[in-house]
């Protein structure tokens, strides 16, 4: 009879007839060989987070390359707003389907074979997407993508466990998390970096496929390091992948209701307004291609800068469910000052190595009081869940949480994409573009509101200790 560590630690009895799991297999091999081995050094760690991470630096480059070609797409294929509404919205179509089998692929295969695996479905998805001037057969590209890249993020959140708990795990987070976003940001860049590709819409798509081997690239040479280690090092019994499960969902408490229906309704208004940023800025405000690009870049610029500022911010004085409810308050008037405040004056903007934009102050003040806000939600919602929930159901409310992201995020830019259309949106028509800024708005108030009921649990008798607990307060607990 085989015995194996479960994810809370308790040795459970193996059923018969039951082949084990990788993680299985993994913790009865170095259960025998922890004591005769040493631990990974400081170096191996760090090395494997880079190799995770540029992994996922390909990941968000893939997603965000469509959208500096927007207007390429309406100009040389005739798609309509709510066709690119479709593209997006593929991409969480399919991450929906794969979620719910994702943590048990990566449990069966390990993170390994499954980043691996992960990042060639990526890097054919960009082939595909690149291929063929018929919009099925982009569709049909963007939906591997969701297939690839969702399951590709909660892997690398695997390794990162695994290599960083009782670490500098939160540390680690915040770094995976801007390396990826470095990959939204030269998305952005390679209007001005590549400038010439985009003559046509096809060439953006094959640089955004030799970005994606990149990611294979980085996902083979964690597999080397991570395969070294486990015959170099003590790597622990490695951690089982929880799954999405559905019973017992009544059993979370509000507080993490209120953060999900948080985090449905901020991506469900930030990742769509970046979709069509750049069409917008080069639509409604005359910017050129890289102008637009260099604008709408200062987005995910800032969070790479200031998501782990605010982590460890919030990690020394607490005020999580404070600051979730600020950011949200800071965020509802933005897509309004858009549309409706002056453009004020020009001011130059240098990016080395990108280029230069002129763009209206009054758009590069609201891009990046958005950006900072898209640091600071981030940098404390995903990490409060871990406050709310039991450790032991962790995995199981993460997955559950980005499940109903998915929800959001595939309705919303289909919404935009056909209100623009309906308001004959464009250059001659600017007004086209409102609808979906009061979209934006609307969510934006649903956040407000989701936030403040947070906010008021947490002062209350059921308060996890969001407002309260910082590293000191729980270090003098220990
Ligand atoms: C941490 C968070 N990640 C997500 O929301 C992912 N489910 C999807 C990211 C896709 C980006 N192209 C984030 O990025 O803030």
């Amino acid at each position: 009879m085989l015995q194996y560590s479960d994810s809370s630690g308790t040795v459970a009895a193996e059923q018969p007839r039951r082949s084990a799991t990788y993680n299985e297999k993994n913790a009865i091999m170095s259960e025998a060989s922890l004591r005769a081995l040493p631990p990974p050094t400081p170096l191996y760690r760090w090395l494997i987070l880079v190799f995770v991470s540029l992994a996922m630096f390909g990941n968000y480059y893939i997603y965000d390359s469509l959208w500096p070609i927007v207007d390429l797409l309406r100009e040389q294929r005739g798609f309509s707003y709510q066709q690119i509404g479709w593209l997006s919205s593929a991409y969480n179509g399919a991450a929906l389907l794969v979620l719910l089998a994702g943590g048990y692929l990566i449990d069966r295969w390990g993170t390994k074979r499954a980043i691996t695996l992960f990042a060639v479905i990526c890097l054919f998805a960009a082939v595909v997407t690149a291929w063929s001037p018929s919009f099925e057969v982009m569709l049909a590209g963007r939906f591997m993508l969701g297939l690839g890249a969702e399951p590709l993020i909660v892997a690398a959140t695997t390794v990162l466990a695994k290599w960083f708990k009782g670490k500098e795990l939160s540390f680690a987070f915040g770094i995976n998390l801007s390396i990826a976003r470095l990959g939204s940001t030269s998305a952005d860049w390679s209007t001005g970096f590549a400038s010439p590709l985009y003559a046509n819409w096809q060439d953006p798509l094959w640089l955004a496929t030799a970005v994606a081997g990149i990611s294979v690239t980085a996902a083979i040479l964690y597999w080397i390091l991570e395969r070294r280690a486990e015959s170099h090092y003590s790597l622990g019994a490695a951690e089982q992948t929880e799954k999405l499960e559905f019973k017992n969902l009544y059993s979370f408490s509000p507080s993490y209701w209120y953060v999900v229906a948080l985090c449905v309704v901020f991506y469900a208004t930030v990742f769509p307004f970046r979709s069509f940023a750049i069409d917008y800025f080069q639509q409604a405000h005359g910017l050129d291609r890289a102008a637009a690009g260099i604008l709408s870049s200062i987005l995910p610029f800032a969070a790479i800068i200031a998501t782990p500022l605010f982590g460890l911010w919030v990690d020394r004085v607490g005020k999580r469910a404070l600051f979730m409810a600020a950011g949200s308050l800071v965020l509802l008037p933005l897509f309004l000052i858009v549309t409706y405040a002056p453009a004020g004056p020009a001011v130059s903007l240098t990016i080395p190595f990108v280029g230069s934009a002129v763009v209206p102050l009054t758009l590069l003040l609201v891009i990046t009081v958005l950006g900072i806000v898209f640091s600071l939600i981030p940098a404390v919602m995903w990490p409060s869940v871990a406050y709310i929930v039991n450790g032991s159901r962790l995995g199981s409310a993460y997955a559950l949480m980005t499940f109903c992201q998915q929800f959001g995020w595939i309705i919303v830019p289909l919404t935009i994409g056909y209100l623009n259309d309906k308001f004959a949106a464009g250059p001659e028509n600017i007004d086209g573009y409102t609808p979906g800024m009061w979209v934006y708005t609307a969510l934006a108030s649903l956040g407000l509101y989701f936030s403040y009921k947070l906010w008021r649990t947490e002062q209350g008798p059921n308060s996890h200790g969001l407002d309260t607990i910082t590293t000191k307060s729980a270090a003098l607990q220990k």
